[in-house]
């Protein structure tokens, strides 16, 4: 990557165009610079008009730092075995693009962001083609608010017949308007979107499943299958990403609020669970499993927390998700730092066991390599991983897709996030597909873990029926 301080974003283009001309493929072109503070959903609101279903949003509501993408510049989708394709292009961009402007902020600059399937040896199902088996891009304005401050970067993709004036103008012309009227964002109250139609998997068909898991797990060396559901609604009227983002952010404090799109569709969510992230040397990745609901007194929720803590069963599905994260990380980082014991991570509806993560890693590694050995961890897949993965595959009623997978960002730098895609639904035009999984071990009991993965769907359906319970 060449990066150039002193030149205007014009003659950087001018000599990529030459450059492209010469080498006969397309250059790219970012630039980074600090803008006055904006609301990052307000961008993402705004941006609508020129790019929607080209649009991705991420905002941590613990940290503020928050990622906001608009425009496709260069996008990568496949089907199959995805790691090597992603790799492929930010070594590509990280060999050929030039960046002019301020530098070294991580989460600037070009940067790619997107997800893959839970299990790439899935065909993506026909509610998920849109995104294929694997969907990242680089977008052409990005929003970054890192620490308080905020940034743009533009990209632009130089093909050896193009010229510089119309490039710039274009770019320059898009940004104007987007942020013209970004200032004026007004947020309009919603008409009621009546719920038409709804419809869970079966009960019965569930305890059958969760039956069948759990016999597994007698007769052979399985310790933990983590199996899904989905709840299949139909709204009166289209739904937007924008305002479901909006309850999303407001009701669900302390999670990491998500959304991609891609054409018509969009995945998105409130995650509590980080899989990994890198800043320069240092990773932090944490261990979540074993659930139980809130109370409405604080002397009952503090007592289900003592339950949670103290509770055999969830223990123990904790403790195989600390024993694989630390398995995974061990060669991959020098210094791993992992507490002996849980503690409780509160959320709004649901409360977990939680524990931290943070080690030192070599400076050449990508996150790549870090969600490569980690997903699934033992928390969405199960334990072992390819004995949990097969039955998953044969037997879970549904296709993830996005969902349980990792989703986040990598900038050229090789520092990023990937947070796992739980909390979440797939929403395209009226039709929703909400998704919640739990920890199966051999002594569940079914309708326990119903209604746990009931609890689990509360984040997006308070977002959808704008309750706030
Ligand atoms: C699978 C989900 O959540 C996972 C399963 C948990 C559990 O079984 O206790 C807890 C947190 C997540 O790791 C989900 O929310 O869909």
């Amino acid at each position: 990557m060449t990066v150039s301080y002193r030149q205007d974003f014009y003659n950087v283009i001018c000599t990529a165009i030459d450059h492209a001309k010469v080498v006969g493929k397309r250059c790219v072109v970012s630039e980074v610079k600090a803008i006055e503070s904006i609301d990052p959903l307000d961008f993402y609101h705004t941006a609508a008009k020129q790019y929607r279903g080209e649009r991705f949003f991420w905002e941590s509501q613990s940290t503020g730092f928050a990622l906001v993408g608009a425009g496709v510049a260069v996008s990568a989708t496949a089907e199959g075995d995805n790691d090597t394709l992603v790799r492929d292009i930010l070594k590509q961009l990280r060999n050929t693009a030039t960046v002019t402007g301020i530098s070294g902020i991580e989460g600037t600059g070009p940067l790619l962001f997107g997800g893959h399937t839970f299990d790439s040896t899935k065909q993506s199902s026909k509610e998920w083609a849109s995104f294929g088996c694997c969907y990242f891009f680089l977008p052409t304005f990005l929003v970054t608010k890192q620490e308080g401050q905020y940034y743009l970067t533009r990209t632009v993709v130089c093909e050896p017949g193009d010229h510089a004036d119309e490039l710039m103008r274009q770019i320059q012309q898009s940004e104007d308007t987007i942020f013209r009227n970004v200032k004026m964002t007004h947020w309009e109250k919603q008409p009621w979107n009546p719920l038409l139609e709804q419809k869970d998997q079966d009960l019965d068909e569930w305890t059958h499943t969760v039956d069948d898991a759990i016999q597994i797990m007698e007769e052979r060396a399985i310790k933990k299958i983590v199996l899904a559901r989905t709840r299949k609604m139909i709204f009166q009227n289209e739904l937007s990403s924008d305002e479901l983002i909006r309850s999303l952010r407001e009701q669900q404090e302390n999670t990491c609020v998500f959304c991609l799109e891609k054409e018509s569709a969009a995945f998105l969510g409130a995650t509590p669970e980080r899989l990994i992230k890198k800043s320069g040397r240092r990773i932090y990745s944490a261990c979540l499993a074993g659930s139980v609901s809130r109370a409405k007194t604080d002397e009952e929720d503090s007592r289900l927390g003592e339950w949670l803590l103290n509770d055999r069963k969830n223990r123990m599905e904790h403790q195989y998700v600390v024993s694989a994260v630390r398995d995974s990380l061990t060669d991959l980082c020098e210094q791993l730092t992992i507490p002996n014991q849980p503690v409780l991570m509160k959320n709004k509806n649901i409360q977990h066991l939680y524990t931290s993560v943070e080690g030192l890693c070599a400076e050449s590694a990508s996150v790549f390599d870090f969600v490569k050995r980690l997903h699934p961890t033992p928390a969405l897949g199960g334990l072992p991983r390819k004995a949990a993965m097969d039955w998953i595959r044969e037997h879970e009623r549904l296709n993830r897709g996005f969902y349980a997978s990792p989703i986040g960002w990598c900038d050229a730098q090789e520092n990023g996030e990937f947070d796992v895609g739980i909390r979440s639904a797939l929403i395209n035009g009226r039709n929703v597909l909400l998704y919640a999984g739990c920890g199966l071990l051999k002594d569940s009991i079914p309708k326990q873990e119903y209604e746990e993965t009931a609890i689990k769907f509360k984040p997006m359906l308070n977002a959808l029926t704008r309750r706030n319970s």
